[in-house]
């Protein structure tokens, strides 16, 4: 078996539960050599957001070409971008190295509520970055912002508007249900001219979430290179994330959302 590099592109948390940090270890844990570059220096635990330090897109287009003019990356995890300028940073690298495999978890606001991406900067990342992604993962409400449409209610809805997504150019959209009111969580996964496909897991009872919407799109990145289709990746990558989310608990992070457990995968 090859080796395979996969490259975040994300903010930080120094609590370590979301973002970069989060990102470097669902590569780690699933086989993948983890790559980064960061997009913004955020100050946040458990508890929230205490404050974004963007770093100029000039600076992220320096990480980006230097470690690409070294480095093959194998897949890609873009998560949060902050502001316009990054958009169109990230933008440029993905076509001037012809990445592939590009997962891109269109990250808004954090679980307490603070914003990670300029209200401004949404139709950016609308018209720039999703039809540049082979993948989006969107939760309910980053589904919502994008189309200008209310949050969907059920998995016919949650189809309906993932199918719009994909006319905005993405190859494929996983459309999250963690957000849903039902007894389990489910995931699905749209692509043009095909049946949608649902991923369910049992709901985990837990309050310890920071970073789910993180660990799965760094998992799926990792297992991309590795599984013979996308739809094998996100099936790998949610149970993965399912045995992070009930093994949360064992943790002692913070007073707040703690984060999911990150373990060593069995396959
Ligand atoms: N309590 C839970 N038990 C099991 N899976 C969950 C739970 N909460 C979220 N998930 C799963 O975690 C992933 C991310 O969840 P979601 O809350 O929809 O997105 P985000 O973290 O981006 O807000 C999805 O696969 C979702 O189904
Ligand atoms: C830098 C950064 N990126 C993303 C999230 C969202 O985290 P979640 O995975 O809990 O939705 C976060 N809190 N911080």
């Amino acid at each position: 078996m090859g080796s395979f590099n996969i490259l975040s592109i994300a903010g930080t948390d120094p609590s370590g539960g979301a973002g970069i940090q989060a990102d470097l270890k669902a590569f780690s844990a699933l086989g993948g050599y983890g790559t980064t570059v960061v997009t913004a220096l955020v100050a946040q635990t458990t508890t929230g957001v205490a404050a974004v330090h963007p770093v100029p897109p000039e600076f992220v287009t320096r990480q980006l070409t230097t470690l690409l003019d070294d480095v093959r990356i194998d897949a890609v995890k873009i998560g949060m971008l902050a502001d316009t300028g990054v958009i169109e940073a990230v933008a440029a690298a993905l076509d001037a190295y012809r990445l592939r495999n590009v997962v891109l978890d269109p990250v808004m606001v954090a679980k307490s509520g603070d914003r990670l991406l300029a209200a401004e900067a949404i139709e950016g990342l609308r018209t720039v970055l999703l039809p540049r992604a082979d993948l989006i993962t969107p939760n309910l409400p980053e589904a919502a912002d994008l189309l200008g449409e209310d949050e969907a209610a059920d998995l016919e809805e949650m189809e309906e508007q993932a199918r719009r997504l994909l006319k905005l150019g993405p190859a494929r959209v996983l459309l999250k249900g963690g957000h849903l009111s039902t007894g389990d969580s489910t995931d699905l996964l749209v692509e043009p001219d095909a049946p949608a496909v649902p991923f369910t897991a049992e709901r985990v009872p837990t309050e310890n979430t920071h970073g789910t919407g993180c660990t799965l799109s760094s998992a799926i990145a990792a297992l991309l290179p590795q599984r013979a289709g996308v739809a094998e990746a996100v099936r790998d990558a949610k149970s993965y994330l399912t045995e992070a989310l009930r093994r949360a608990d064992d943790l002692e992070v913070g007073r707040g959302k703690g984060p999911v457990h990150h373990f060593h995968a069995w396959w």
